[in-house]
């Protein structure tokens, strides 16, 4: 899968240039907007809209869920080239939700810069990173595989149901950090990220399986193997930003100690809280509360979390998770490309052990 990434990456980055021109110009408002009505203001639009855009995604990113994509299409037994403008929709949405995201929880940084918002200021950023959950949507009405109505259809129909589940997830998330006093369970934590960060993935799984037409039984498998991947992957998220405020991990791009200053409830967090003495349990939910803080405060949050054991609970968790990911995929291999199957299989190992 490393490989995939990799090999893809430069296709991946053209596509997305050509779908998301850096430069806006008079011919691409007017293909927005059809026949000009006034004079456009390609320079407002440009400094509003395109380059905080362009901020975020020339900072990289891996890149995975287009990858990911175009790895369903070959397992469909279809020609990923062709299809590569739909591999860059789950990825723009990825980075719309990121820019929202980091307003919400009012983070520094991103990809190893200041957050969007430090930039170019809340309202910018947010209006740049809604607008990214729309203009994937303009892939879908230039049709580039000739798709059939029924098709496109049945794509934005499951784009608008997964992105509702997805905001879903995220109401869950800022109501139970708003909300200090509440005790999460661990299981609750896991299906609020099968909301939050899953229905990305089964973004990614579905459209590739509706646009190569694939029958409901594999649509439904591998969406399934890409919302535990997903959830895999954010407890792999949740872990590096613990290992990394230790010092074990590379640098990620994110602030010392970033979830536990923002009083984020990961799974870490809610399993030492279920598991450690009262007292220490009492004094992390007290640091998680306070925006106020000192490293010493941090150093002493992540401190609780490594006796309570929670980096190996976490760990444990994800590689349950992968493993039931990579059953979806056994149930169904019959039915896919045996190299790209390896692919899927490698997939989940890169998400629970990966270190960026
Ligand atoms: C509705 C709403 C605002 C939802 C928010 C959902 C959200 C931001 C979930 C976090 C997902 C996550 C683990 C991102 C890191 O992805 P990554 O490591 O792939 O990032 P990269 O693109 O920088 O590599």
């Amino acid at each position: 899968m490393q490989e995939a990434l990799a090999s893809w990456r430069p296709a991946i980055d053209e596509t997305i240039v050509e779908w998301l021109p850096q430069e806006i110009d008079a011919a691409y408002l007017e293909d927005f907007f059809g026949e000009p009505r006034f004079e456009y203001d390609t320079k407002g639009v440009q400094s509003a809209l395109s380059d905080p855009i362009w901020d975020l995604l020339e900072r990289g990113g891996k890149r995975w869920r287009a990858v990911l994509f175009l790895v369903f299409i070959e397992a469909f037994g279809e020609d990923p080239e062709a299809y590569l403008p739909y591999a860059i929709i789950p990825e723009i949405l990825h980075n719309g939700t990121i820019i929202v995201d980091d307003v919400e929880d009012g983070a520094t940084m991103r990809r190893g810069e200041p957050a969007l918002h430090r930039v170019h200021g809340e309202d910018v950023a947010l209006n740049a990173g809604n607008a990214m959950y729309f203009l994937p949507l303009k892939i879908l009405t230039h049709n580039p595989a000739n798709l059939s109505e029924e098709t496109r259809l049945r794509a934005y129909d499951m784009l608008m149901y997964e992105l509702n589940r997805t905001h879903l997830g995220q109401g869950m998330d800022i109501c139970w950090h708003n909300e200090s006093a509440v005790r999460i369970s661990t299981q609750q934590y896991l299906e609020m990220s099968a909301c939050k960060t899953g229905c990305l993935g089964r973004i990614v799984a579905q459209l590739a399986a509706i646009v190569a037409e694939q029958p409901a039984e594999i649509e439904s498998a591998v969406a399934t193997y890409a919302e535990q991947t997903s959830i895999a992957f954010q407890i792999g998220d949740d872990i590096l930003d613990v290992e990394n405020s230790l010092g074990r991990a590379g640098d990620f791009g994110k602030e010392f100690g970033n979830d536990i200053r923002e009083g984020k409830k990961t799974l870490l967090v809610l399993h030492a809280i279920e598991t450690a003495d009262s007292d220490r349990a009492t004094r992390l939910e007290e640091i998680l509360a306070t925006d106020e803080n000192t490293d010493a405060d941090i150093s002493e949050a992540l401190q609780i979390l490594e006796d309570a054991g929670s980096i190996d609970y976490a760990r444990e968790c994800a590689l349950e998770l992968a493993e039931q990911a990579r059953g979806e995929i056994h149930g169904i291999e019959d039915e896919l490309e045996s190299e790209a199957v390896e692919k899927l299989l490698s997939f989940t190992e890169f998400v629970v052990e990966r270190d960026v």
